[in-house]
């Protein structure tokens, strides 16, 4: 199959290189002339364990390409994926800008049957905005019962990766959405991820609106059980529960379960702060008020930071001369990607009470560079962070973090004390080790 990927980012580059993977002739297009530039040269642009390895084979094997011309990439394809940016607009809706404007471009050039495929999450009518984008372009090149009028379908295909286990995630996927009206996309696409789920794991087919519908309400869904969880940590802690107990005591029934219900300090990242903010803004378009989401939105902004006052409390409000060492600043481990990311928050309210903070994170210190450049200091490994500082804040649970040389961490400290937002370890061994440790949703180590 001859596939073209639009946008290189997370999804991208992870879909074009696992498409070729499977045996698929792929060109990869991206406006980013640096980022197209690296990729030529065999450098994966983005931190995503086990990509680098798919990479590399796929281009040596010539299945795997990269351009800057959208003509290059598309006239070859039959399958066009766009996995373009889809940011929030200022009022909280999905910005199309970006798919909407490469519609149009295709609209100008295509000259042969194409299915254009929405991999990136976009608010229901998405696919018919699309659709009409681009007819409307053909319109001025072909009159509509033109012999040489190419047709097209757009399909909805929305993207369930994890950042840190994309490439796993997209070779075995759960499942696969595909939401089309037409028989031809449905062949092709069903020919498309046959490689993809082999193991029983289904490509469910639906109409587009269901399938936009689908990829907002999974991560809404998945965010509101987070939030929920750190709600109830919240009451743990005033109530002398240990919420990790809870946690164990609640997932094993079946019918709640046993992944993400890890208290914290939020989530973060470019998905779910994003997607559900535009899940309630669309709803509240289609007039329909989404009031948990509203209340999850709320939560999360205020779990961010849950650790700041902690951190006040402990020093007095104003933190002038103290100096903090940060564990961790990607909003999750196994990745370099800092959008969203409740360290950024953290940094804020701590830089502006005063404090200087030195941080370390094995992926991410590059980006935060670029970000807020020298509004703190980076350090070298997590333990050069920890020299003189007056307490340690961890906000990713990176598992280098997980088993530390708690003895060094003792030494270099000026007191050791621990704020920790991911709840990396036992109460039990941080009051051995005489350790002052916060965590979320269980009860202070006060080591008096
Ligand atoms: N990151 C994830 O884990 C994830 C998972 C599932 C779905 N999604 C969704 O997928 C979409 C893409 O997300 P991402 O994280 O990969 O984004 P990203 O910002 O990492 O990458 C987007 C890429 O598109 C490129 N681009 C912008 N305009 C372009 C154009 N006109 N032509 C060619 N390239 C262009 C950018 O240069 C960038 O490289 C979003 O809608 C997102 O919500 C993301
Ligand atoms: O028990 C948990 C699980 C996650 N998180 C936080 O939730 C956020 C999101 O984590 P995760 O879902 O692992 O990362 P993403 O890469 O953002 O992936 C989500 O967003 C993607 C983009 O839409 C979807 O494709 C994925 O299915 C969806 O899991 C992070 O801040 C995590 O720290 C928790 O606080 N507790």
């Amino acid at each position: 199959m001859n596939i073209a990927v639009v946008g290189t980012g997370y999804v991208g580059l992870v879909t074009g290189t696992c498409l070729a993977e499977s045996g698929a002739n792929v060109i990869c297009v991206d406006i980013d002339e640096e980022k197209v530039a690296k990729m030529k040269s065999g450098i994966v642009p983005i931190y995503e364990p086990h990509l680098d390895v798919l990479f590399e084979r796929n281009i040596k094997a010539g299945r795997l390409h990269f351009t800057t011309d959208l003509k290059e990439a598309v006239e070859p394809a039959e399958l066009i994926f766009l996995a373009l940016p889809t940011p929030p607009g200022e009022d909280g809706s999905a910005d199309l800008s970006y798919v909407l404007q490469v519609a149009k471009d295709l609209g100008g050039m295509i000259e042969d049957y194409k299915v254009v495929i929405d991999k990136s999450t976009v608010p229901v009518g998405t696919a018919d905005k699309v659709h009409e984008t681009l007819a409307n372009e053909l319109d001025k090149r072909f009159d509509r019962d033109d012999q040489n009028r190419p047709e097209f379908d757009v399909v909805s295909n929305p993207e369930f990766l994890r950042e840190g286990f994309a490439v796993d995630d997209f070779m075995k996927p759960d499942r696969v959405v595909v939401g089309t009206s037409s028989d031809r996309a449905r062949k092709l696409m069903d020919e498309l991820y046959k490689p993809f789920v082999r193991q029983g794991n289904p490509v469910i087919f639906m109409d587009e609106k269901s399938a936009e519908l689908t990829k907002y309400a999974a991560n809404a869904f998945l965010a509101t059980k987070i939030t929920f969880m750190n709600e109830v940590a919240n009451v743990c802690e005033r109530v002398g529960a240990n919420v990790d107990k809870v946690r164990i005591g609640i997932g094993s029934d079946e019918r709640i379960g046993k992944r993400f219900l890890f208290p914290g300090i939020g989530y973060g990242g470019s998905c779910f702060p994003k997607d559900v903010q535009a899940l309630a803004k669309s709803s509240k378009e289609a007039d329909y008020d989404f009031r948990i989401l509203d209340a999850v939105m709320d939560i999360n902004q205020t779990q961010k930071t849950a650790l700041v006052p902690r951190i006040k409390k402990y020093f007095g409000d104003s933190l002038k001369g103290k100096k903090l060492a940060m564990w961790g600043l990607a909003f999750k481990p196994d990745t370099d990607d800092i959008r969203e990311a409740p360290s950024l928050y953290i940094i804020d309210e701590l830089t502006k009470a005063g404090a200087e903070v030195i941080a370390y994170d094995p992926e991410a210190m590059d980006n935060v560079r670029g970000q807020i450049g020298d509004k703190i200091h980076y350090a070298n490994d997590q333990y050069e962070a920890l020299n003189d500082a007056d307490a340690l804040v961890i906000c990713t649970e990176w598992q280098i973090f997980r088993s530390p040389d708690f003895t060094a961490i003792k030494n270099k400290l000026k007191e050791p004390v621990i704020f920790d937002g991911r709840n990396l370890y036992s109460l039990d061994s941080m009051e051995e080790k005489g350790f002052y440790y916060t965590s979320i949703g269980r009860q202070t180590v006060t080591n008096k």
